[in-house]
């Protein structure tokens, strides 16, 4: 496989065995068996003197919960940002956060332009602000709930940033096809049996007529977008097929 650059993806986080989930799974684990992108962790306890290992500490202010201290988070993001820079090009990082920018598949596609990614995953109730206003170029989040902590939302930004790297997919399914690139809902989906319980599969995918085919899941992702998430498809120029067809089954629903 020819490779144009590595993109280098260094995490930053007290739980880095959370990550086999996308290093050794799946698309994310193919990329990088293919050497497309390399995942390496940094644990901040790596970076601490006490014999504890400390990592976090009683916030100023009072308040429930603990947070991160600065320095082992400075010297693990230091080193981080130190290997994934080695490839060359642009390095990143970015603190995974609910009061982060929304991550969307537009901003999934800025990510994936950038060359290599320092991932900072936090606990507790958070990090030193310090840490942020220091050593952070990007808050993002995967949602407006809170988790346990940024590890979940990092292997969400990895996995979503993957599918968009050349190749990634393999022949299977290219990422243009995915309809969140459209900005439209998927449309349904069916494999054998041809009939289960009674229940058929719709004719047209039967059919071979991969024309109809494409227009009938087209129409199909349409309506769905409509009817589930209005909002996107206020985001999304039509075309003069899509109009029509977005009118069509629209019609049809309302018998
Ligand atoms: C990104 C991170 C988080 C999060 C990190 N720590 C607690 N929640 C929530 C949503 N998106």
């Amino acid at each position: 496989m020819t490779q144009q650059t590595q993109k280098r993806i260094a995490v930053v986080s007290i739980f880095p065995e959370m990550f086999s989930a996308i290093s050794d799974f799946g698309i994310t684990g193919r990329a990088v068996k293919e050497g497309r992108i390399a995942i390496r962790c940094w644990n901040p306890r790596e970076f601490t003197e006490d014999r504890h290992r400390t990592v976090d500490d009683r916030p100023y202010g009072g308040g429930p919960g603990m947070v991160m201290l600065v320095d082992p988070l400075r010297q693990a993001l230091e080193t981080a940002c130190e290997w994934a820079g080695e490839a060359g090009g642009e390095t990143r990082v970015i603190y995974l956060s609910p009061q982060g920018r929304k991550l969307e598949q537009a901003g999934v596609e800025e990510l994936a332009g950038v060359d290599n990614l320092v991932l900072l995953a936090g606990r507790y109730e958070g990090i030193d602000e310090r840490v942020i206003s220091n050593w952070v170029d990007e808050e993002w989040s995967i949602g407006d709930y809170v988790l346990s902590g940024g590890e979940l939302a990092a292997m969400v930004l990895v996995d979503a940033v993957t599918r968009l790297i050349p190749g990634a997919l393999g022949h299977a399914q290219s990422a243009q096809e995915d309809s969140f690139a459209e900005g439209l809902l998927d449309c349904p989906h069916y494999t054998r049996p041809e009939v289960y319980e009674g229940m058929r599969v719709p004719e047209v995918l039967l059919s071979g007529n991969h024309e109809l085919i494409r227009r009938w899941r087209l129409k199909q992702s349409l309506g769905r977008t409509a009817e589930r998430r209005p909002d996107l498809l206020e985001k999304v120029e039509l075309d003069a097929e899509q109009s029509r067809l977005l009118a069509e089954i629209l019609a049809e629903k309302k018998q």
